[in-house]
């Protein structure tokens, strides 16, 4: 279909890795594996070494967001496509890609200012996924997940991951709930594989950190999220968003605000895509029912500039 084949990673740092921890182990049921840093938080979903990893920091926000291809020559053409677009690629070092358990990768910022990370090989864990009791995560050929990701530059942003890294639309939505008149702001979905998105971006008022306004893990039944719901609350979370179904990639899904102002999707029964008859389709709601975003902070994305 495209080179880039699932999101493959995130990292991110915080001030409060403690907390984290709390959260994604404790409450969503990630794996926990060891990785260079001692004082680093690293998540395991599946085989790969660590799909989640937080590094402490004095400031919230995200560090890579990393991008899987097939192989090394795949890899080259990436690298190629995003040169000749006029922005700089920097390979990582041998120890860097150790560092990410991973063969070989290249680094460059995205019209957003995000630091993107493009890989090969990924390094295999094989020992048990001690994930959350009863709780697999869907990753395989859908990738880690979606990101979403808050851009001061919209068009570009969208051009970039469309027509440099060859991303496929999938679909939008109206900002405003589309009662605001042309030119309408629209967020973006966007696909590489099955899943409906591997990337959303939406227009923000700055950039800066924590450059995320969430990340999106599935699981595989319905009881799993249920369970994350009852122990993210336990553990004094806010929800950012109640339970709810999406119209677009059928998710169903909360949203928990993560230390950093920014928030973890937890969901499951997310619709595969069929490229052969797939169209670009724009949505008129969120959701069929729930997501109440009512009781929430502003997302850090979209506060006024600090
Ligand atoms: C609409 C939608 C479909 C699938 C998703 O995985 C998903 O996260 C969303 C929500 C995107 C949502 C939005 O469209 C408007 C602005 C929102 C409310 C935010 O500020 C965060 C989530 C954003
Ligand atoms: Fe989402």
């Amino acid at each position: 279909m495209v080179g880039i084949r699932g999101l493959g990673y995130l990292r991110v740092q915080t001030a409060e890795v403690a907390r984290w921890r709390e959260l994604v182990v404790d409450c969503l049921g990630f794996a926990e594996g060891t990785g260079p840093d001692p004082d680093g938080l690293y998540g395991r979903m599946d085989e790969r070494q660590a799909r989640l990893v937080v590094l402490p920091g004095d400031t919230d926000r995200v560090v890579a967001v990393g991008w899987e291809v097939r192989d090394q020559f795949a890899l080259d053409d990436v690298a190629e496509a995003v040169e000749s677009a006029g922005t700089p690629v920097a390979p990582l070092s041998p120890e860097e890609a150790d560092d990410r358990a991973v063969e070989r990768a290249i680094t460059f910022r995205d019209p957003a200012g995000v630091a993107v990370e493009v890989f090969f090989g990924p390094v295999l864990d094989h020992g048990p996924v001690q994930a959350g009791p009863g709780q697999r995560f869907v990753t395989g050929a859908q990738g880690m997940g979606h990101v979403v990701l808050p851009t001061t530059a919209m068009d570009e942003t969208v051009r970039f991951y469309t027509e440099v890294l060859g991303f496929l639309p999938r679909g939008a939505v109206k900002l405003g709930g589309g009662t605001q008149g042309p030119p309408h702001r629209r967020v973006r979905f966007m696909g590489v594989n099955q899943r409906h998105h591997s990337l959303a971006v939406v227009p923000a008022p700055r950039s800066g950190a924590p450059g995320v306004v969430h990340l999106m893990v599935e699981v595989d039944s319905l009881d799993a999220v249920g369970r994350a719901l009852d122990r993210v609350q336990r553990a004094g979370f806010s929800l950012s968003s109640t339970l709810g179904r999406h119209t677009n990639d059928k998710m169903v899904s909360f949203y928990v605000r993560a230390p950093g102002g920014w928030d973890l999707e937890f969901g499951t029964d997310g619709m595969l895509v069929d490229e052969s008859h797939y169209t670009a389709e724009e949505i008129t709601a969120d959701s069929y029912w729930g997501h109440d975003w009512s009781a929430s902070e502003p997302l850090a994305a979209f506060a006024a500039k600090p």
